[in-house]
């Protein structure tokens, strides 16, 4: 969803950001694996130490340049096949430090099993709706739907982990966002399931 309505103001946002890089010199894939690197050491390096609001800070720092490598590729008009793979690649790679921060935070020292099993779920079902696309794009097919796109998935695990982290708001607050958010992410899977075989049958 905010992939849609939030894209066009985060890129006006973010084009000085991007200029001032391609000004530097610095190519779009840089600031991908850049931006990844900042996003899984923000996650595995504070998160499992329960440091909730300094990795969210470092994460929210780093997440942005997701977009801001595809805004650097099109004003380069250098878009990529390979660029598009690494960026969906790295995107991947982000998520799972992410909610396997979360995971290493309960399963250890935070000692919390049902949140540590509901972080691994929004992982799991988070690469699912991730994969439920990309098997569609190999077959020549699109599935451009859900209501838990990335974008939102990220939102919702940022600001309730962030908050947690700022205000030591109870579990339980961070444990309803993360039920609510396996929920979206199992709703959105089958969403592109759907718009998938209507494709494959109507193609048949
Ligand atoms: C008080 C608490 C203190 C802590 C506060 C922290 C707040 C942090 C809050 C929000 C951070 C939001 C981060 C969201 C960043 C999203 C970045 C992003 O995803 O950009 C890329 C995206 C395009 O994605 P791609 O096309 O490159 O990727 C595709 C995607 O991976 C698909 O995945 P799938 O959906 O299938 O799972 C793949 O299938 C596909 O292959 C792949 O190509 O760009 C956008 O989506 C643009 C819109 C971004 C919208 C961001 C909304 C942010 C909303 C609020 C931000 C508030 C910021 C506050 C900052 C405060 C700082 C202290
Ligand atoms: N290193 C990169 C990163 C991205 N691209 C191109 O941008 C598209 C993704 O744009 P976002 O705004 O969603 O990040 C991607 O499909 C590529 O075409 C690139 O070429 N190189
Ligand atoms: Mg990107
Ligand atoms: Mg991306």
């Amino acid at each position: 969803m905010l992939n849609r309505y939030a894209r066009a103001f985060f890129t006006r946002i973010l084009t000085p950001v991007a200029s001032f890089f391609i000004r530097l010199g610095i190519s779009p894939d840089v600031v991908t694996i850049i931006g990844t690197l900042g996003v899984a050491v923000g996650a595995l390096a504070f998160y499992p130490r329960g440091e909730f609001l300094v990795g969210t800070l470092v994460i929210t720092a780093f997440v942005f340049s997701d977009t801001v490598d595809g805004i650097m590729a099109r004003r380069l008009d250098r878009s990529s096949s390979w660029g598009a793979y690494l960026d969906s690649t790295l995107d991947r790679v982000g998520d799972a430090a992410i909610f396997g921060g979360l995971v290493l935070w309960y399963a250890g020292d935070g000692g919390n099993a049902y949140m540590a099993a509901l972080a691994l779920a929004c992982l799991i079902l988070g690469s699912v709706v991730s994969y439920a696309k990309a098997r569609a794009e190999g077959l020549g097919m699109t599935a451009d739907v859900g209501i838990a796109e990335r974008a939102d998935r990220l939102v919702a695990v940022l600001v309730a982990t962030g908050l947690t982290g700022l205000f030591g708001i109870p579990t339980v607050f961070l444990g309803v966002v993360l039920v609510l958010l396996a929920v979206a992410s199992l709703v959105t899977v089958v969403q592109r399931m759907l718009t998938v075989r209507r494709q494959a049958l109507a193609a048949a």
